[in-house]
């Protein structure tokens, strides 16, 4: 694992951000593999600005995102549909068609996670993804415990993650108990995959990940299987780690 550290939030999204951009100006239509939470908001507004003054097209580029709640509707602004809309899709010349997250509202949920496998395949697979990380261990919403052989299926979220997500929602009541989530077999299949970490929160889940031991309990820990991994992440995020 390749791993840049920054010193604040700001180097971190322009390290990321550039690094998208970069890959979309040599790949046009290359396919992205986008996160939600708080981390890759400034490397969206990066992406967002870095279009506006170079001109980067993602006129060809596809999207698939990570995962959705199940139970909100698309207009809800804490769906993961309004936020990828609202942080970053309004904002590029994107064919708003191209870009794909599971749909949390479908009447057989089953079908809906065997489609977004095939849409992915369709599209070639994902060429780079990007993920952040939850203080357990999470990726996507693959809590402690999920096969690394999973796909993308239904999964149930833990208190910790509900309790971490309540900071988007006006209660805790309001945080949806399930989601759609990419698997973790489906995110080592990308082609190349860039972590973002900040935070003090984050340290000890960033050092289980790069000196911890390769565990299901732990679904982070897959990327160690993984060979082409870029993690950027400040000092805080990285102040566990043993170099
Ligand atoms: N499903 C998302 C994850 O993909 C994300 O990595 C995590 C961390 O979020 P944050 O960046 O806000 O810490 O939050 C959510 O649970």
């Amino acid at each position: 694992m390749k791993i840049i550290k920054v010193t604040n939030e700001l180097e971190l999204s322009k390290t990321a951000g550039e690094m998208i951009a970069g890959k979309v100006r040599s790949n046009p239509e290359i396919v992205l593999g986008l996160a939600t939470g708080g981390t890759p908001v400034g490397t969206y507004k990066y992406m967002i600005e870095d279009h506006k003054t170079n001109g980067t097209s993602y006129s060809k580029v596809s999207t698939v995102n990570l995962d959705e709640y199940i139970g909100l509707q698309k207009s809800n602004p804490n769906s993961y549909y309004s936020f990828m809309k609202e942080t970053l899709f309004d904002h590029i010349d994107i064919n708003q068609e191209n870009t794909f997250i599971p749909d949390g509202n479908a009447s057989d949920l089953e079908a809906e996670c065997a489609n977004y496998e095939k849409r992915i395949a369709e599209l070639g697979g994902v060429d780079l993804q990007l993920l952040g990380i939850g203080r357990n261990g999470h990726i996507a919403f693959n809590e402690p415990g999920t096969s690394f052989d999973s796909r993308t299926q239904v999964v149930p979220l833990t208190k910790e993650t509900i309790e971490d997500n309540a900071r988007f929602f006006s209660s805790r009541e309001e945080v949806p108990t399930k989601a759609i989530s990419m698997g973790i077999q489906t995110i080592l299949e990308s082609k190349e995959i860039i972590l973002l970490a900040t935070g003090k929160s984050k340290a000890d889940a960033m050092s289980k990940l790069i000196n911890g031991e390769v565990t299901e309990d732990f679904p982070a820990s897959a990327l160690q299987k993984h060979s082409n991994v870029t993690i950027i992440a400040d000092e805080e995020a990285l102040s566990l780690v043993k170099e």
